[in-house]
């Protein structure tokens, strides 16, 4: 249970953000990859909500080695199978079954669940977690959430996600219970489609310096 721990606190460490991926264009993964890990975000994780997206995990695990990337929108055991075949080098979900603790305790890949209350918690810490996604974090309670989680469950780290942008990620990297924050604000809609790198790897590089 300890290595687990430590193999998901190597991943959620290597970065004070992680950009949350949907990837529309498969040519487009690579280069996106490269914009953020580039600029200082390693740890990407790459959702489950497109056709390419398991395409997407294998070329930026096969073609860009400075980044860690994981699937996000993992929903069941056959999701958290797949991934790790793609080469994903952890998983992430936006909630948890039984069926996926099950699938997680035999994965060859760390898997980090989500929880938004205090008795999905438990039900982890249960199960053997330490480590666990807030999802959706803004309207579960945002910040006044984490730092109450922090009175009965001080153990427990977190990576708060849905909601957040550069102006509230502050507030979350503060607190000692938040090891990195997840969201979508650095890779705005439009300068996906327009292709535009520069000013996805110049959000990036903002957010890399949020932490130290
Ligand atoms: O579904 C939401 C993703 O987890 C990322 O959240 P966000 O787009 O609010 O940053
Ligand atoms: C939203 C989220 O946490 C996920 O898609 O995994």
């Amino acid at each position: 249970m300890e290595s687990r721990i430590a193999a998901v606190d190597a991943i959620l460490r290597a970065a004070p953000v992680v950009p949350v991926l949907t990837i529309e264009r498969l040519d487009d993964a690579v280069p996106l990859a490269r914009a953020l890990a580039d600029n200082g975000l390693p740890v990407l994780e790459v959702t489950l909500r497109t056709d390419v997206a398991r395409a997407a995990i294998e070329r930026i695990a096969r073609e860009v080695p400075n980044a860690i990337v994981g699937a996000g929108t993992v929903l069941k055991r056959e999701d958290l199978l797949a991934v790790s075949d793609a080469g994903a080098q952890f998983a992430i979900s936006p909630g948890v079954t039984d069926g996926l603790y099950a699938a997680a305790a035999t994965s060859a890949i760390p898997f980090i669940p989500a929880i938004a209350t205090a008795s999905e918690l438990m039900h982890g810490l249960d199960e053997g977690h330490a480590r666990f996604k807030f999802f959706p974090a803004e309207s579960a309670g945002g910040v006044g959430a984490m730092k109450a989680f922090a009175g009965p469950f001080a153990h427990v780290g977190f990576c708060p996600t849905g909601g957040i942008d550069a102006a509230k990620a502050p507030a979350y990297l503060a607190l000692p219970n938040v090891i990195t924050v997840g969201g979508s604000w650095m890779v705005p809609k439009d300068a996906l489609a327009a292709r535009d790198w520069d000013t996805i790897g110049k959000l990036a590089a903002d957010c890399a310096r949020l932490r130290g």
